[in-house]
């Protein structure tokens, strides 16, 4: 596999420390192209990428791009690429509310296109990832494209119309857990616990309590019974989170977010 990566941000980042670190890919067969040369030339120098100097370079090297700009910005690469590409040529994108469609109607309906929405965890081969394929993608190269996937993390196919929602309890959940981090030290440190202890006992806790739905299959609301002793500290905080309109709020927030995914779509 020859992977382009077209935006070296936050996501396109993370996904390449994923790629790498799991030894998935060597440096050697990732070819990485941003406007920005600084970006570049860190990435050349920390993991021994292959730099394009054009977005066509980039195209003629790799037989799987990662378009990871920003959406506003996915219409202008197409426009730049769509003449070098040919059909065996896969076309992922991870840009939100970017549909398959769309891409075709860039590119043309003849291209191989894969919509993804994956997450930041990547980069510590923690991501999870959705899928969704358009119909030029066969079924050896969806089994490629679930190892490359799976190489930062877990995959999942989802129905393309499922990927606003999607965005709204994965993509975009690292930012709402980590505000919920943040607060939870900045009540141990109301008490008088130490920040920095704060955070390794918040972090190690969630990891764990994530853990336990992946692994014991109970129910979260069975799990939350097993820490709820009868008038004990647990429903005593329980309580605050209930009064303070904790589970609407979070149901608002993926609301908000899918609805936004919906605003932001080019279908
Ligand atoms: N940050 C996240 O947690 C997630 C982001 N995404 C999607 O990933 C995409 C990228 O988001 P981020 O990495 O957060 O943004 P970012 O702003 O960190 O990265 C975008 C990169 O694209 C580069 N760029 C801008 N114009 C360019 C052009 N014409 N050609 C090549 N490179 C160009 C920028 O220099 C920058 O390095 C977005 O479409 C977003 O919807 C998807 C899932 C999660
Ligand atoms: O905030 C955003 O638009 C992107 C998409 C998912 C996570 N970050």
């Amino acid at each position: 596999m020859e992977l382009g990566i077209i935006g070296a941000g936050n996501m396109g980042c993370s996904i390449l420390k994923g790629v790498i670190t799991s030894n998935f890919l060597v440096s050697n067969n990732i070819t990485v192209f941003d406007l920005n040369q600084e970006k570049v030339e860190k990435l050349v120098k920390e993991y021994d990428v292959k730099k394009a100097k054009t977005e066509n370079e980039l195209v003629e090297k790799s037989n799987i791009i990662i378009l990871s700009v920003k959406p506003n910005i996915v219409p202008i690469v197409l426009k730049k690429i769509k003449d070098k590409l040919n059909k065996n040529t896969i076309i992922l994108s991870i840009a939100a509310g970017i549909s398959i469609n769309f891409i075709e109607k860039n590119i043309g309906s003849d291209k191989k296109v894969v919509r993804t929405m994956p997450n930041t965890p990547a980069q510590v081969m923690e991501g999870m990832t959705a899928v969704s394929f358009n119909p030029n993608i066969e079924e050896t190269e969806k089994k490629i494209i679930f190892k490359l996937l799976d190489s930062f993390g877990k995959s999942i196919e989802i129905e393309e119309k499922l990927m606003h929602v999607y965005t709204g309890i994965s993509g975009s959940l690292p930012a709402y857990v980590y505000v919920f981090i943040e607060a939870l030290a900045d009540g141990g440190v109301l008490e008088g616990m130490p920040r920095e202890k704060a955070y390794k006992i918040i972090a190690q806790t969630v990891l764990g309590s994530a853990k336990m739905i992946l692994e014991t299959k109970k129910h979260p609301g069975i799990l939350k019974d097993e820490v709820t002793s009868p008038g004990g500290t647990t429903i005593a905080a329980l309580k605050a989170l209930e009064d303070g309109k904790f589970r609407g709020t979070v149901i608002q927030a993926v609301k908000a977010c899918t609805e936004k995914s919906k605003e932001m779509a080019q279908e």
